[in-house]
């Protein structure tokens, strides 16, 4: 990699945004409407985001928000979420994008946030600033005409009315609010997050209608919604058109099925299309033939311990734990070195040790298994954790575990 000695990294200022914005757009190849415009301009924080300058010409952009994340145990762990990341084409491969991960996670590290999360483009990319997957997406097809959908009790008692996606938009973000803290990875969004939501452009429907929502209510209350858009299809004359979920929660099992036999049945559809859900949703277990669903996973969010003796103290372990970690971490040396983690599922400590260590292993591997949906186990199996102590791998995969699947609920 030929190092690029001219660029320098300045933090943005408001007055440049239009030129940082448009770059990032151009490496993208994409082009947003209007309306993402003005919500990627009211969602940026300035204070945080970088550009990187090749003189007077602007050659690599990086952002981060402010998040707050969902950790095993229910707590809520400040978090940066790494966004809008891009270097020019004509100055790629010279070290622009490494100076400004470096850059920014000592940024985070000041700011005091122990966690830094993304979403990656392409997979390869990140793994060298220690960023591992976390938690995995679950898409599906799922052939509705031959799968059916049996319910728990009290589905029927779940009313569903259509409504406008704007009108009902403050009752679904209560619901989304209230499922945030039951599930590792879910993040507490901000006012004006919950708009992303809405976006309807033509790019987003792909030859499918515009966004459609219905509202499960109980009594008069608001449990749960679905966001979904139609594709249309006639094969020789017969419907075949296909469901698009965009995002659905619920707060109960029977809501849920509610929405869900409700996605199966849409008359003149024969598939539904999800992509970026829970491996543990519901619906799943609730299906006829799991395989004409044709499930597929994908990498969705990727987590990298920033403060790895604050990161692993902030949540809990559902079995009791007590292992010496020896952590290699090139690109923040300050993570690197013993750590004694002692925890059970009331809480944790990790402090630095001159303990012998259990298991060593490097900071990418300790952000895939943070969330608890990469098992510790797994990654020994595939030589990435060294068991140093005879069944330290095995007690401490257990007491990383999850009973409940990370999940990131959108990109951002
Ligand atoms: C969180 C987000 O926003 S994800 C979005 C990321 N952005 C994009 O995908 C937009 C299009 N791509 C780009 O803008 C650029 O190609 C970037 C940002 C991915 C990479 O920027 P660069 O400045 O070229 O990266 P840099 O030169 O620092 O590369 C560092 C190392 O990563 C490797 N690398 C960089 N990009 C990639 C890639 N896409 N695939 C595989 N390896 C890569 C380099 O080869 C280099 O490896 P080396 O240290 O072994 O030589």
């Amino acid at each position: 990699m030929a190092t690029d000695l001219t660029t320098e990294l300045k933090v943005l200022r408001p007055e440049q945004w239009d030129e940082w914005w448009e770059h990032l757009v151009r490496a993208f190849g994409e082009g947003p409407s209007p309306q993402e415009r003005e919500l990627d301009r009211s969602r940026t924080e300035f204070g945080r985001s970088l550009g990187a300058w090749d003189g007077d010409e602007l050659v690599g952009t990086a952002g981060a928000f402010s998040f707050r994340m969902t950790v095993p145990g229910g707590a809520l762990v400040p978090t940066a979420g790494v966004t809008m990341v891009s270097v020019s084409a004509t100055h790629r491969r010279r070290g622009v994008l490494t100076s400004m991960m470096r850059r920014q996670l000592e940024d985070v590290r000041a700011l005091g946030e122990p966690l830094a999360a993304l979403t990656a483009s392409e997979p390869a990319i990140y793994g060298r600033f220690g960023y591992g997957v976390a938690a995995i997406g679950l898409g599906a097809e799922i052939d509705t005409a031959r799968v059916a959908l049996s319910v728990p009790p009290g589905t029927d008692a779940v009313r569903l009315r259509y409504a406008a996606p704007e009108a009902v938009l403050d009752a679904c973000e209560a619901v989304y609010a209230r499922t945030v803290a039951g599930r590792p990875g879910m993040l507490a969004r901000g006012p004006g997050w919950e708009r992303a939501a809405l976006l309807d452009s033509e790019r987003r429907r792909r030859g499918a209608s515009p966004l459609q929502c219905v509202v499960a209510e109980r009594d008069g209350v608001t449990v749960g919604y679905a966001r979904f858009r139609v594709r249309p299809s006639w094969e020789e004359g017969s419907a075949e058109g296909t469901v698009v979920l965009s995002d659905l929660a619920a707060l109960d099992a029977a809501s849920g099925a509610a929405l869900w036999r409700f996605l199966f049945g849409i008359d003149l559809t024969s598939t539904l299309s999800v992509r970026a859900r829970p491996v543990d949703d519901a619906w799943q277990y609730l299906v006829s033939d799991v395989r004409r669903c044709r499930l597929r996973l994908q990498d969705a969010l990727y987590l990298r311990p920033v403060d790895v003796g604050a990161a692993l103290a902030a949540r809990t372990y559902q079995t009791p734990v007590d292992v010496v970690f020896e952590v290699q971490d090139a690109f923040c040396p300050w993570n690197t070195g013993r750590w004694r983690l002692s925890g059970d599922a009331k809480g944790a400590s990790c402090e630095r040790t001159a303990d012998p260590a259990d298991l060593a292993l490097s900071v990418r591997e300790l952000g895939s298994v943070y969330l608890g949906g990469v098992p510790l186990a797994g990654l020994g199996a595939a030589g990435r954790v060294r068991e140093l102590r005879e069944g330290a791998l095995a007690e401490a995969s257990v007491a990383f575990g999850s009973a409940v699947a990370p999940w990131l609920p959108h990109g951002f």
